[in-house]
């Protein structure tokens, strides 16, 4: 495992986007947006993907747009259409906009900002394509305020998971990591078919098929303060069968070669 990189100095103006779905996040976007506009990254873009939220966070984040000189920009979407489908957007205008770089992170703090940085520095020194901010690699850990649980749950997911793709990344349902613009259009993301929290993984399973370098560094996962979770019972159906259907169809694509 490597060790996370300190930042070269002229790669702090890398033209990094930082892709942020949201549903129903009022309370924490500005605290999310500002944190990130405040770390020592000039090259740095905000890019919220909100969904119609019911409490305002659309109209919250055009604020904050509008008070960021163009450092940040919203792409608004009609209605709730998972988490995965946002981001398949957010990423696609971000690699139209000219990013070099993509992260992706949750809104509600749970992956703490002051991480992008080593994200960044490491896909530089090491030229990955994917660099991902791992609860379960050494050093990595999960909010105290996890009960046991949470902390089981989320474990058993990953071994579900692993059990069934053979994925060599410790923590395979991660939310927060660092894409290269080359990388992203390697993995063709007009057809993921993942709409809501599998992505994850279906984003690692292709990334690993189609031979990307792809590294994890230790982060602590912090909980979430304000508002809740948006995993559903549909998150989680498609959640549990997806990791099947990505091997059933790489075996018919074998098939068919
Ligand atoms: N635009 C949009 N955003 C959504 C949607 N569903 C969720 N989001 C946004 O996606 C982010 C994550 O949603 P949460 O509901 O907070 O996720 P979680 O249960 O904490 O799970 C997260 O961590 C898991 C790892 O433990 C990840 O596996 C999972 O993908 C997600 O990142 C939040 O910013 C939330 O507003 C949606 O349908 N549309």
């Amino acid at each position: 495992m490597p060790t996370p990189a300190p930042l070269p100095e002229p790669w702090a103006a890398s033209k990094v986007t930082v892709v942020v779905p949201t549903y129903d996040e009022a309370d924490n976007l500005p605290v999310l947006v500002n944190a990130l506009l405040g770390l020592d990254l000039p090259g740095l873009r905000v890019l919220v993907v909100d969904d119609g939220s019911p409490d305002g966070t659309g109209e919250i984040a055009e604020k904050l747009a509008a008070d960021a000189g163009g450092r940040v920009g919203v792409l608004h979407r009609t209605a709730k259409d998972g988490l995965g489908r946002a981001y398949v957007a957010g990423m696609a205008r971000a690699l139209e906009e000219g990013a070099e770089y993509v992260v992706q992170m949750d809104a509600d703090l749970s992956h703490p900002p002051r991480y992008v940085p080593q994200l960044l520095g490491t896909a530089l020194a090491t030229g990955a394509g994917v660099v991902i901010g791992s609860r379960y690699v050494a050093g990595g850990s999960l909010s105290e305020e996890w009960n046991l649980r949470r902390r089981v749950l989320s474990g058993w997911a990953n071994a579900y998971v692993k059990a069934i793709l053979a994925l060599p990344v410790r923590d395979v349902t991660a939310g927060f990591k660092i894409w290269t613009a080359e990388a992203l259009r390697a993995l063709d993301l007009e057809t993921i078919g993942s709409a809501g929290y599998s992505f994850q993984v279906e984003m690692h399973f292709r990334a690993y098929r189609r031979g990307q370098k792809m590294l994890e560094i230790p982060i602590h996962f912090e909980d979430r303060q304000e508002g809740d979770s948006k995993m559903d019972l549909a998150v989680q159906v498609e959640s549990a069968l997806r990791p099947f259907r990505l091997r059933r169809d790489e075996r018919g694509h074998r098939r068919s070669r």
